[in-house]
């Protein structure tokens, strides 16, 4: 572990994008360890900013920590500000600056240099928002989700070999290990501390956590703290990893499903995930556009797809359809039929688009809202024709994904939630926690 200075300089961005909004970072005081049930015992979090570490007159402070979201669809920065104001206070999260392109890295499977660009531009935003005396003490990495584990090893390795020289050649400190495809568990983990961090459950007497729920391009993740002593025992032994904090041990039940993203379970609707040399051949099905054929380009492949020009479409056989990619897929832990969970991502966009909820405030579903939705869309495609041709597959999916897939009851409560205080609820920020531990970034 490198010991990293004290930061002196009060200064901070001129170019925050949020709002001021002190959270304090009471967890990561606490002991606080990491341990996958099957596997190694991974100290996470401890000893994050001791106190005393720096001189006791020293000034109210700010530092920078820089993660990039390489996703299967798109790349994001999240620049989080934090403050310091004494020595004898916990640093809190002052706020994020944000920005994404399109597409992801995958899409650059072929041209590595092409993709390294995408986040050098992204990372010349930092530039702009991190005062230049700060810059060699801000740690800048990138983690790579699902598009880049289906990549084949060598493409995904070629892409970032050519993130990590443009991190080598800015001014920001490059951590060992900063570039890196991230286990598919850490994603709901830390998706799951950032939630529950940002809506103070981690803190306190009255833990009141929440569960999460990712939907991606390409994977899907579910975390939540069981309460029933059955889920522990019924539940796969790689579904289960615990850490402490506060004196207390946190056994989350998580799982990421690979191919269950959004944008893969279009292929494998489509019967396409997974097919070499699909060029020229064409997919149809039930839940597009009877008349509907067209090109579509997902982590570097070219797919011809059309709706059933003769068969069926609508709601009935679409969801026959979508059930054959989930059905007896996933694992059903029977506590969560009643609970209700935090969702973002793909299911946040659908409902937004299919107005179920609204872009800036979120809002609460019951489960039943997505198959209304896509009841009504499947079975009126053309009055829905200048929307995603996707839409229907895709609200039949996410419907099929909840119900036949994780088991929720038609009632279970979804609080869609893309920002909470003005911090998007990314698993970026449970990982800059976590970087910012390794390194030793203290005052
Ligand atoms: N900071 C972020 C990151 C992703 N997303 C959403 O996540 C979905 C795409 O997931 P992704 O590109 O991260 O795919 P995976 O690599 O996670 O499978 C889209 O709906 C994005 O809008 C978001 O809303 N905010
Ligand atoms: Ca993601």
């Amino acid at each position: 572990m490198t010991a990293h200075p004290c930061l002196t300089s009060s200064s901070g961005s001129g170019r925050m994008a949020s709002s001021r909004l002190p959270i304090l970072l009471a967890l990561v005081f606490s002991s606080f360890s990491f341990v996958h049930s099957h596997s190694n015992r991974v100290m996470w979090f401890q000893d994050l900013f001791p106190p005393n570490v720096c001189p006791i007159n020293a000034k109210a402070n700010t530092f920078y920590g820089i993660m990039f979201d390489a996703g299967s669809t798109g790349t994001r920065i999240h620049i989080y500000t934090f403050v310091q104001k004494s020595p004898e206070s916990l640093p809190e999260l002052e706020g994020e600056i944000f920005e994404s392109v399109k597409p992801g890295l995958s899409a650059y499977a072929d041209q590595p240099e092409k993709g390294a660009e995408t986040v050098k531009k992204l990372l010349d935003m930092a530039i702009d928002a991190v005062p230049p005396h700060l810059w060699k003490k801000t740690p800048v990495v990138l983690k790579a989700t699902a598009g880049l584990r289906l990549l084949s090893e060598e493409k995904a390795q070629a892409l970032l070999l050519e993130v990590k020289e443009v991190f080598e050649e800015s001014p920001f400190l490059v951590p060992e290990d900063s570039v890196s495809i991230m286990d598919g568990s850490y994603e709901g983990i830390l998706a799951w501390i950032t939630v529950n961090f940002l809506t103070g459950q981690l803190s306190g007497q009255n833990q009141h956590t929440v569960g999460t729920l990712d939907l991606g391009g390409a994977s899907t993740q579910i975390t939540f703290l069981p309460r029933f002593e059955e889920t522990l025992k019924e539940s796969p032994g790689d579904f289960l990893t615990s850490f402490e904090m506060f004196n207390s041990t946190y056994k989350l039940y998580t799982h990421s499903y690979l191919g269950f993203g959004l944008k893969a379970a279009r292929l494998a609707t489509l019967g396409a995930l997974n097919m070499e040399a699909v060029d020229g051949q064409m997919f149809r099905s039930s839940c597009l556009p009877k008349q509907l054929e067209a090109e579509w380009h997902f982590g570097g492949v070219k797919y011809r797809y059309g709706g059933n020009k003769e068969g069926e479409t609508g709601f009935k056989p679409c969801y026959l359809e979508v059930l054959k990619v989930v059905k007896g897929k996933l694992h059903q832990p029977d506590e969560i039929r009643g609970s209700s969970f935090y969702a973002f991502s793909y299911y946040y966009d659908r409902a937004v688009d299919t107005n179920l909820i609204d872009y800036e405030q979120g809002g609460v579903l019951e489960v039943r809202d997505f198959e209304r939705k896509a009841k009504e869309v499947c079975d009126n495609m053309e009055r829905y024709n200048s929307a995603s041709p996707f839409l229907c597959m895709d609200l039949t999916y996410i419907t099929a994904l909840l119900k036949e897939g994780f088991g929720f009851r038609d009632n279970t409560l979804l609080q869609l939630t893309k920002k909470v205080n003005n911090i998007e609820t990314s698993w970026t920020l449970g990982a800059t926690f976590h970087l910012l531990q390794s390194l030793g970034i203290t005052y």
